[in-house]
């Protein structure tokens, strides 16, 4: 029988191929694990923008990483992790981590969220004592951690490995398109600190892998994003596994750039009632070192003007997004055509092809990677110096995070939006708030879409200069209607997890 390979061959089998890819072994030299860039020119200046923190009893912030009191061993992952200062989301969150609270937190992009639940919890878990064990066939972790995407949870991988580094904390990542043979094997060397997509998450705990019942910790990286329609179920579910601890009895922290309003109302769901809510500027606001420029453009001259901008940038680090996979490709090619170094990243490529097309994005082998928005949230390259929005989002929360791939840890960076009217109106007003929050120049035309885009009522675009919002406090924070329902539908597109 022509393609015959004996009973067991994959040919037979129903489904998708077996996955067989394991990434390549992570360096251990101390030069690649601490491996970071510098803070740039406006850290400092992250101490003038406004905090708000609600809820009942807050404790006082800390003004420099000593009075943390981390170990002496976190201290030194601190020291040559290259930081010296914490930014306001760690000189905040890191006392209310530790003190217990569930915390829902809100900073702009870049501005160090992640270190800001890490430190506190490793260094609760190094009072505590913990040691992950080899000699167990489930692994106990005390800390969960979930993110929406593969490269962004691998990302948070890296750093929690670079804070655990000389500790008996062990931490491990899972997530789809690798080997599952090679996750449980890793899973199975002792996991204290769990990172994971969801998908490949409810996979592990499903085969008994994991168990929940050491649980203390439940970190939602993206959190608006892991609780809009394409994951809350998924999030449902994990906190309704058997051997979750009640939310009394863990402690439950969210972190993002942006919260749409009946969002934070449904993770209160995930919270304990005297949660702290932390607003470091405004809520959703994009980050103001990224300098924003919107181009009018027609879909047929979007081509030739990308590429204009592209014989600027030379060999600097940019970031391209396109609304689909199809696109990504196509932009890709014809950019490779035109003798334009470029990789892409999206949805439909395989793991190992996506790790590649980072790694050369990061190394700098290829300065321009074309995206879609399954880059658009969390990760973190050095010297990505612009952004372009070749298609824009059709949800604001979207285009802050595109953006915030450049300008973080007060370094500045450049982002080009090419705004078509045919197409992109509906995001007129919402992108108009964004920029003059974040002290950007508004084009007139621009305004003018925005006007005749909603009608004049209630449109305020300057209007908005801090805006801490609770949503607990009744909100003064407005969003335009249905955009969260058409974020969750679109966003749902190019996100990953399901196998
Ligand atoms: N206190 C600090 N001093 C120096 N560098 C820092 C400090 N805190 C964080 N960083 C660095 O700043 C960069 C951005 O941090 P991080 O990725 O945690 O930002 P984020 O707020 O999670 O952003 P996003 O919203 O895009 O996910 C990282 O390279 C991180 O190592």
């Amino acid at each position: 029988i022509p393609g015959y390979r004996g009973r067991d061959e994959e040919v037979f089998s129903k489904g998708p191929p077996r996955v067989t890819y394991v990434p390549e072994a992570l360096c251990e030299k101390e030069s690649s694990i601490f491996a970071h860039y510098e803070s740039g020119i406006n850290f400092d200046k992250y101490d003038d923008i406004l905090v708000d923190v609600s809820g009942s009893n807050p404790p006082t912030a800390i003004m420099g990483f000593e009075e943390a009191a981390l170990c002496e061993s976190l201290n030194r992952n601190v020291i040559k992790s290259g930081y010296k200062k914490p930014t306001p989301v760690q000189k905040h969150g890191i006392p209310i981590i530790a003190a217990g609270r569930d915390l829902m937190a809100c900073a702009q992009t870049g501005s160090g969220k992640t270190a800001a639940f890490l430190l506190p919890i490793l260094q609760q878990l190094m009072v505590d004592g913990v040691a992950a064990s080899q000699f167990s066939e489930i692994q106990e972790p005390e800390v969960i951690i979930v993110a929406p995407t593969r490269e962004l949870i691998n990302q948070i991988y890296m750093e929690a490995r670079k804070f655990a580094h000389g500790t008996c904390v062990r931490p491990v990542v899972v997530y789809g398109g690798i080997s599952t043979g090679h996750t449980i094997r890793e899973i199975l060397k002792g996991c204290n600190v769990l990172c994971g997509t969801p998908g490949r998450l409810m996979d592990m705990i499903g085969r008994g892998k994991i168990g929940l019942s050491k649980l203390r910790y439940l970190v939602l990286d993206e959190a608006d994003r892991m609780l809009d329609m394409g994951f809350e179920p998924a999030m449902r579910k994990l906190v309704a596994s058997p051997g979750m601890p009640a939310k009394e009895d863990r402690q439950t922290l969210m972190f993002s750039a942006t919260y749409p309003e009946d969002i934070q109302k449904l993770a209160a769901d995930f919270l304990k009632k005297d949660y702290l809510f932390l607003a470091v500027g405004v809520v959703g606001g994009a980050c103001s070192d990224v300098e924003q420029v919107v181009v009018q453009v027609t879909k047929f001259s979007k081509r030739d003007q990308l590429l204009e901008i592209l014989k600027t940038t030379g060999s600097e680090r940019t970031m391209v997004f396109v609304e689909t996979k199809r696109q990504a490709d196509f932009i890709a090619t014809f950019l490779c055509q035109e003798n334009v170094n470029t990789t892409s990243i999206h949805g439909d490529r395989e793991q190992r092809e996506r790790e590649q097309a980072l790694g050369d994005f990061r190394s700098g082998k290829c300065p321009v990677l074309v995206a879609t928005s399954v880059a658009a949230r969390g990760l973190d390259i050095k010297d990505v110096q612009h952004i372009v929005n070749f298609d824009l989002p059709n949800n604001i929360d979207e285009y802050v995070h595109r953006i915030g791939r450049t300008g973080r840890c007060g370094n500045t960076g450049r982002a080009v939006c090419f705004f078509d009217p045919e197409v992109d109106s509906n995001l007129a007003r919402s992108l108009v708030k964004v920029l003059s929050g974040a002290q950007q120049e508004v084009p007139k035309w621009l305004e003018e879409a925005a006007f005749s885009a909603y009608g004049t009522t209630g449109f305020n675009p300057g209007g908005r200069t801090f805006a801490s919002t609770d949503s607990r406090k009744g909100g003064s924070f407005q969003r335009d209607g249905a955009s969260h329902l058409a974020a969750a539908l679109s966003s749902g597109a190019d996100d990953d997890e399901w196998e």
